[in-house]
């Protein structure tokens, strides 16, 4: 498995591109082994929180802070508006009450001369009625200006003067009702009156005009007061709705960030299950391949090998399909010797190495079924591969070359799934390519050594492995089995005329027209020197015999080419023993055709001989 458990920022295993066998786009094979980065699609997020956030709890307590001054200072201003404001009432009032007491002394003084003048008893009365007033109203404003000691002074003042001015009016009305008007009106001291009403006059205004100032600087303040108030709150609330301006910019950032984030972790998350689903797959695979190699070693014939790749490849690719080809002996045809699942894309039987691009270039040829611009192979029916389906043509290779194909189909999704599955299906035909090869080379040279060099017939080691068994079949089923022992006559001297190598040629001739004359039940083997063996089972003797005499006869009558020169013709002698009159054991019946042979040899050569040693 290429996963790997640790993660590692994001270096993603290369998958290889399927069409021509080289690496390409990256792909998630190993979703362990990776750290996502931002989200396609993804805002531009900071890279750290931003610089505002550590100063946010200061600010904000900064902006409280600042909106509850407001508050107090808007209170404080507030009330002292109010206090002002009642300062300017009071001085109204002071003005009011300096007028109603001018008022009141001149009621006095109007009264009282309408009475003097006319003795009418109703201004009198009135005169009696305001006079008391006039007291009532200086006390009155003594009340309302005891704060101030200017204006308390001037009201005292008042006060003693309007007392003096009342008691000189009272003097004149005693006057007039004791001796009449007219001694009221000499009695009347014109000066002091209008001294004493120009003193009252004077302080009267003096104080409203004392009181008018006061009532202006009230007025000012409180002005000033109205500005200050609207200075602080405008200052406080611009201060702190800057800071909240600010605070929100920060918090929108920081909640932008935080849904980026969020949707990146999400992201991460499903990439994160994907890729597990792919190194599991992976995993499944890599340990079907690794079965494959375990039980491929084991294997000892071509049909296990074959039978054994077929299972592993749909269990790797359950929906494909197709053939396996081997190199046929003479090199030119590749034959299919098995065909898997329900063919997608039909291929024949036999195809030309020229037919197919993975043979012609020695690597795998893939092609997908939408893009029909692709090379296809000759050996696909036209217009394959079927839309939807991917063929994937792989050599089978051993030292030699190439010794077969592997084509598969299968449904594009199932190939490109991105987990490299063609990677895998290659790697399965380099290991199938190995062990047919290997299990070519084993029967070579296991044919090698039980074959005879010079004539190809089987040696003696597999005349002994092979008549037993043969013996014993034939036992089993009742049936007959003879042997044939033959030797070349005057051998010795053959060589001894012509030479050592042309005794070779004659011994390989032999041998071919043994293994022609053979059915392929018998077994021809080249005994030692000079001397054959044929194993002919579930032949009696008499047929052994009219066989043994066809080969002689064909030996007699043939010649040896060698060195340009025709060498012979010879002959040959054969003895015969036939199972069951003849021996029951492989030994006891080579025995007994050695020794027919050699009696054929003393009995003149060049014969066919069987005794019978049957009761
Ligand atoms: N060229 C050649 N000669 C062989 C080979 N094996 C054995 N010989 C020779 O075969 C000859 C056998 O001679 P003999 O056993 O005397 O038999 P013969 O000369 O055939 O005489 P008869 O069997 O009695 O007819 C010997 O000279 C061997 O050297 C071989 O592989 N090649």
């Amino acid at each position: 498995m290429r996963c790997c458990a640790a993660i590692q920022a994001g270096s993603l295993p290369q998958r290889r591109d399927r069409r021509h066998g080289s690496a390409a786009k990256p792909m998630g094979r190993c979703a362990l082994a990776r750290i996502p980065g931002p989200v396609p699609g993804s805002p531009a997020l900071p890279a750290s929180p931003s610089r505002i956030s550590r100063y946010r709890l200061p600010a904000f307590a900064v902006a409280l802070v600042l909106l509850v001054g407001v508050a107090i200072a808007s209170l404080t201003a507030v009330a002292g508006l109010r206090s002002s404001n009642a300062w300017i009432e009071h001085s109204y009032e002071v003005i009011n009450q300096i007028e109603v007491v001018e008022r009141s002394i001149r009621a006095v003084e109007a009264n009282a001369r309408a009475y003097r003048l006319t003795g009418h008893p109703d201004f009198r009365s009135e005169y009696l009625a305001a006079a008391p007033e006039v007291d009532r109203t200086i006390e009155a404003l003594t009340m309302l200006i005891r704060d101030n000691p200017d204006q308390d002074t001037r009201a005292r003042h008042l006060r003693d003067i309007a007392r003096q001015h009342l008691a000189e009016l009272r003097r004149v009305h005693d006057l007039q009702e004791a001796r009449g008007a007219e001694a009221a009106r000499l009695a009347t001291d014109p000066g002091t009156v209008l001294r004493q009403w120009g003193e009252i006059e004077g302080i009267g205004s003096q104080m409203r005009r004392d009181e008018l100032r006061l009532l202006a600087e009230r007025k000012a303040a409180n002005h000033r007061q109205a500005v200050q108030l609207s200075v602080i709150v405008i200052l406080g609330m611009l201060a702190s709705g800057a800071i909240m301006v600010i605070l929100m910019k920060s918090l929108t950032r920081e909640n932008r960030r935080a849904l980026g984030l969020e949707k990146e972790a999400r992201g991460a998350a499903h990439e994160m299950a994907l890729s597990m689903d792919q190194v599991n797959r992976l995993s499944r695979q890599r340990h079907e391949l690794s079965r494959y190699s375990g039980l491929l070693q084991s294997c000892t014939t071509r049909d296990e090998i074959v039978q054994l790749s077929i299972e592993t490849i749909l269990r790797l690719l359950p929906g494909a399909s197709g053939r396996i080809y081997l190199l046929r002996a003479s090199q030119k045809f590749h034959d299919s010797v098995a065909s898997f699942g329900e063919a997608m894309i039909s291929s024949p039987d036999a195809l030309l190495p020229e037919d197919c691009w993975a043979l012609r270039r020695g690597q795998m040829h893939m092609l997908a079924g939408v893009d029909r611009r692709q090379l296809g192979c000759g050996h696909l029916d036209p217009g394959m591969p079927a839309p939807g389906v991917t063929s994937i043509c792989l050599p089978l290779s051993a030292q030699s070359g190439s010794i077969g194909l592997l084509h598969v189909s299968a449904p594009t999704e199932q190939v490109d799934h991105g987990d490299g599955i063609d990677e895998l299906i290659g790697q399965l035909a380099e290991q199938l390519g190995l062990a047919i090869a290997n299990l070519q080379l084993r029967e070579t040279l296991r044919t090698q050594s039980l074959r005879d060099p010079l004539t190809g017939l089987f040696n003696r080691r597999y005349l002994e492995e092979s008549l037993g068994r043969e013996l014993q079949r034939c036992e089993r089923r009742g049936l007959p089995l003879s042997v044939l022992m033959l030797d070349v006559d005057h051998f010795k001297r053959f060589n001894d005329t012509h030479g050592h190598a042309a005794g070779d040629a004659l011994l390989s001739q032999i041998g071919r027209q043994i293994e022609a004359a053979v059915r392929d039940e018998d077994i021809a083997c080249r005994y030692g020197g000079e001397e054959f063996t044929l194993v002919m089972p579930e032949l009696d003797a008499a047929s052994a015999c009219a066989r043994a005499e066809r080969i002689r006869r064909q030996v007699e009558m043939t010649t040896v080419q060698h060195l340009g020169q025709q060498l012979g013709p010879v002959t040959i002698s054969i003895g015969i023993a036939t199972f069951p009159g003849d021996g029951y054991a492989p030994h006891l019946l080579l025995q007994m055709a050695d020794a027919t042979l050699y009696r054929a040899k003393a009995e003149g050569r060049n014969r066919v001989l069987h005794v019978s040693y049957a009761p």
